[in-house]
């Protein structure tokens, strides 16, 4: 059998504050295979973030163990885990981390001049899934010169534009009005049914419903996984009306 793209078993991560603690993942396993999508839903404080960073090696697990791609991440030093990082993974964060200081274009364009393309074919890609996402007419403004929902879609748009192996997205859509949430929402639709793998933490319904698997977060563990792929081939409400007429 082939690894799958992610595997995270039995996590566990305790945050230690003083004399304080707070065990925010109390072993939580999750595998997720290459060209799924994953939606981790369940109310605020419950895990959902620290399970994300872990998944994406930007913190480590107190214990347990996360397989990328069929290598170790959690027990690498960090420039290992973030050379990983970088050939693997795109990353949405809830604070989106835009570099203040680059334009939205200069933003988008970071993981593929990272990856050694060329400025001319970064450019032209980067301006693509702008324009993509409706917000090509940004490009060349500072990111504190856009409102909240399109500095949100820029961010998408700097996880996606190397085609990561796993886009990780932290309420990709928090932001957005509905008409910015459904075009967010088409762009992840695309990108999956073209092979990408995708784990978001969502509180939207529509979003969590465009998955292939819904799995909810109670207190650092997870306690209902279900799958949606069977659901989304039982006939529209369209063809019914089609297959009685
Ligand atoms: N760096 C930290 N230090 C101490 N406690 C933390 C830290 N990060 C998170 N926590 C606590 O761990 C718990 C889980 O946090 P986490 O951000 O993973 O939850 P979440 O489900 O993503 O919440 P939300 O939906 O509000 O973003 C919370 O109670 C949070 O206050």
């Amino acid at each position: 059998m082939t690894d799958p793209l992610l595997r995270a078993s039995a996590l566990v991560r305790t945050y230690r504050g003083g004399a304080r603690e707070y065990a925010a993942l109390r072993d939580v396993s999750l595998t997720v295979a290459a060209g799924d999508w994953v939606a981790i839903t369940g109310p605020s404080g419950c895990g959902k973030s620290t399970l994300l960073h872990l998944l994406g090696g930007l913190d480590r697990p107190d214990s347990g163990e996360v397989w990328l791609a069929g290598t170790r991440l959690d027990d690498r030093g960090e420039s290992g885990r973030a050379l990983l990082r970088r050939r693997h993974v795109g990353f949405v964060f809830q604070f989106l981390n835009l570099v203040p200081t680059m334009t939205v274009i200069g933003n988008v364009e970071l993981p593929l001049v990272l990856q050694g393309v060329g400025r001319r074919e970064a450019r032209a890609r980067s301006l693509e899934i702008l324009e993509e996402l409706g917000v090509g007419d940004a490009a060349d403004a500072a990111p504190a010169e856009l409102s909240g929902g399109q500095q949100q879609r820029v961010a998408l748009a700097r996880a996606v534009v190397h085609r990561p192996d796993v886009l990780l997205a932290d309420e990709p859509t928090g932001a957005l009005d509905s008409a910015s949430a459904e075009v967010v929402l088409d762009l992840l639709r695309r990108r999956h049914a073209a092979g990408q793998s995708i784990v978001l933490v969502t509180h939207d319904h529509r979003v969590a419903a465009a998955a292939d698997r819904v799995v909810t977060m109670l207190d650092g563990q997870i306690v209902d996984e279900r799958d949606l792929t069977g659901a989304k081939e039982r006939p529209t409400y369209a063809n019914l009306i089609n297959l009685e007429g």
